[in-house]
């Protein structure tokens, strides 16, 4: 709640700066998990756009969550800790370019450090899914060039991030041209989403060699497993891991529904996190302290 000393977007750029680093981003997609990727200590937190149509919609990723679904979640989450750069989905961009405009203007606004649009057609899915319909080159770079202008309009420091779907049905050569005109747009991180190979993921990062370049981790999908510092030698500048969050709460909330249906009682793990470990996460502290501060009382015998 206090003031930040510099946002999350300047804090990115600094560590952008620095090209033999890389940002680890895990994907979060609400305040639970933000809480604790920031708990923590990691760099800066990626708002996962489908965790966020998954948890905050109960619906799979196929382009239902809408650019005012994901604006108010990306808000909360940035307000948390406003220093930590959050780079968020924005899908399409949500329409057409002044649609794009409206989508970057709002997640500048909502404290976001990058948000990534793509060239996927509005009914869209996870990138390692099959089917992708690609929009044509002029569509996508309509969208870019309007969420340049719009954040340039902004004097903004959020950053604006290329990603292109296109390696699946038009493959390798095609994806690169598109990141090539992302550059010339003026775009400032490009995503190559479902790279192949290791090679392939090599060779992108020599391309575009200055320009950094982001990899998307997804377990399971198209793109080889790489730890941190395999895809820090590749030569990515930011790795972002959306599904490192969902997959253990899936796994263990399933496990202790099942037994307690099973059982009619809670495992004994289950209170291993109380109540007030929750709570604490969720700044309880800084919240009893800033209504002491305030010369209240309400929350003095709290913790006791
Ligand atoms: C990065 C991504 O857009 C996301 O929503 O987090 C997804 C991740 C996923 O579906 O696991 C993607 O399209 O890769």
């Amino acid at each position: 709640m206090a003031l930040a000393p510099f946002t999350g977007a300047q804090r990115l750029r600094e560590l952008l700066k620095d090209p033999k680093h890389l940002v680890v981003l895990p994907g979060v997609f609400d305040g639970l998990t933000a809480r604790l990727a920031l708990a923590a200590s990691f760099e800066g937190l990626y708002m996962t756009g489908a965790g966020t149509s998954i948890s905050t919609l109960g619906w799979a990723d196929l382009g239902i969550a809408t650019l005012s679904d994901m604006r108010s979640n990306v808000e909360m989450i940035a307000s948390l800790n406003p220093s930590v750069p959050v780079v968020a989905d924005a899908d399409t961009g949500y329409g057409g370019p002044i649609m794009v405009s409206r989508t970057v203007t709002q997640y500048a606004r909502a404290g976001v450090a990058a948000l990534h649009i793509e060239d996927q057609a509005q009914e869209k899915r996870c990138g390692h899914l099959l089917g992708k319909v690609i929009v044509d080159r002029e569509i996508y770079y309509s969208r870019l060039r309007a969420a340049v202008n719009a954040r340039n309009q902004l004097k903004s420091d959020m950053l604006i991030i290329a990603r292109t779907d296109a390696r699946q049905s038009y493959g390798f050569d095609e994806a690169v041209e598109r990141l090539k005109a992302a550059v010339e747009i003026g775009v400032d991180v490009l995503f190559f989403e479902a790279l192949a190979s290791k090679e392939e993921a090599r060779k992108v990062c020599q391309i575009f060699g200055d320009t950094p370049v982001l990899l998307n981790m997804v377990p399971g999908g198209v793109t080889p497993n790489m730890t941190a510092a395999e895809a820090q030698e590749v030569g990515f500048r930011i790795m972002i891991l959306p599904g490192v969050c969902i997959g253990p709460i899936i796994k263990s909330v399933r496990g202790e529904l099942e037994h307690l249906k099973q059982h009619g009682t809670v495992s004994e793990d289950n209170g291993s996190a109380g109540v007030k470990e929750a709570f604490n996460l969720a700044g309880l502290q800084e919240c009893i302290s800033l209504d002491q501060l305030a010369g209240g009382k309400a929350f003095d015998t709290v913790g006791k």
